[in-house]
């Protein structure tokens, strides 16, 4: 797996944010981040990648590194941020910024 670039990474809502892709998802209540949160971690578990995740009362924050690629961004990362947008385009959730 190799580092991407700045201008590799193109996904929309995620920033490179000191070496990680980062993504705000406004939630606009505690226990909707949870519900949020609860299909990411299943897709995270089925892609065998996982975020950090900071849940908010407004708000839901994934952080992504790959931690096999020395905590770069990678492939891996912008796959799961796309699969991350799906499920909040599926739960009509959208980026906070
Ligand atoms: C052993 C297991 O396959 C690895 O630790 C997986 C688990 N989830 C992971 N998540 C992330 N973000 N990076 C990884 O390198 C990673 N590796």
């Amino acid at each position: 797996m190799n580092a991407l670039s700045a201008d590799q990474i193109d996904v929309p809502g995620w920033r490179l944010t000191r070496g990680a892709l980062k993504g705000t998802f406004a939630t606009d209540g505690f226990s909707a981040g949870a519900r949020f949160l609860q299909d990411v971690a299943k897709a995270a578990d089925e892609a065998n990648h996982h975020p950090d995740a900071l849940v908010t009362y407004p708000s839901v924050e994934f952080t992504l590194v790959t931690h096999d690629a020395d905590d770069t961004v990678t492939d891996k990362d912008v796959a799961l941020a796309r699969r991350i947008n799906d499920i909040a385009g599926a739960l009509s959730i959208k980026h906070a910024d």
